[in-house]
């Protein structure tokens, strides 16, 4: 993006750790003194937030992949224009849970709309706001979700929830817009230790920003 700050966007399929050591960066790059701002998609302001609850609500098993979509398209406008706008302006490092490659992934090719066509929904949504750098969290789908059902703390939500071969399609998803946006998009091996993806992400991110 063109703007003071800088926009870093983590993403990965469910488990994957980027919510753990995307905290313990922030704390690291705010005790540095860095203005660092956490925020995550859905969600991250009220409006989005309320989004997110619909679209993760377990009980709405019914609703259509375009809304869906649309859902999401709709949080990250309102996020984007309310939150992390503003911020960018005022020179923020922005750490951002999951962005557009999320929907490219999730609603463009797991849930079969098509990369494309969620690239249009979210052009409109986003205009030219798209990060500077993306780090993707890489482990095996079955992995992240072993991980999701250890945790006592996280209850399942209705994306969690799918069959074990939509989160394939995910991974599948994912990799073919890492492939199409392989200068901005970073892989860091997640399947490591926690305290080495916390220290392998944070080099990465201090190679763009120091
Ligand atoms: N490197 C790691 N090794 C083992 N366990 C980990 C690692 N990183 C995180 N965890 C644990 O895995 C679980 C999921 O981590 P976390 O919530 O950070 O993932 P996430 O990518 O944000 O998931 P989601 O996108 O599904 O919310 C947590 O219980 C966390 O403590
Ligand atoms: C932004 C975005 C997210 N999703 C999915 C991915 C996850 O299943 C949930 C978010 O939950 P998390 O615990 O915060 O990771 O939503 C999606 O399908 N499309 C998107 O654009």
């Amino acid at each position: 993006m063109n703007s003071k700050g800088i926009f870093i966007t983590f993403e990965g399929p469910e488990g994957a750790g980027k919510t753990t050591v995307i905290s313990a960066i922030y704390d690291r790059l705010q005790n540095q003194g860095k203005k660092v701002l956490l925020t995550r998609e859905p969600g991250g302001i009220k409006i989005a937030e309320d989004i997110r609850g619909i679209i993760l609500d377990n009980e709405n098993t019914e609703m259509d992949a375009k809304t869906e979509a649309l859902l999401y398209a709709a949080a990250r406008r309102q996020h984007l224009v309310e939150k992390v706008i503003p911020a960018l302006a005022q020179g923020y490092i922005i750490l951002c849970d999951r962005f557009i490659d999320s929907s490219l992934a999730y609603q463009g090719y797991a849930r079969g709309i098509g990369i494309d066509e969620i690239l249009e929904i979210n052009q409109f949504a986003i205009g030219e706001a798209m990060p500077d750098v993306t780090v993707f969290f890489d482990i095996r789908p079955e992995d992240g979700l072993a991980r999701v059902l250890n945790n006592d703390k996280r209850e399942q939500n209705r994306l969690d929830k799918e069959a074990l071969s939509f989160h394939h399609k995910v991974y599948e998803g994912y990799q073919q817009v890492i492939r199409r946006y392989c200068d901005r998009i970073v892989v860091t091996d997640a399947s490591l230790t926690q305290d080495e993806v916390v220290e392998n992400v944070y080099k990465i991110i201090t190679s763009r920003i120091m």
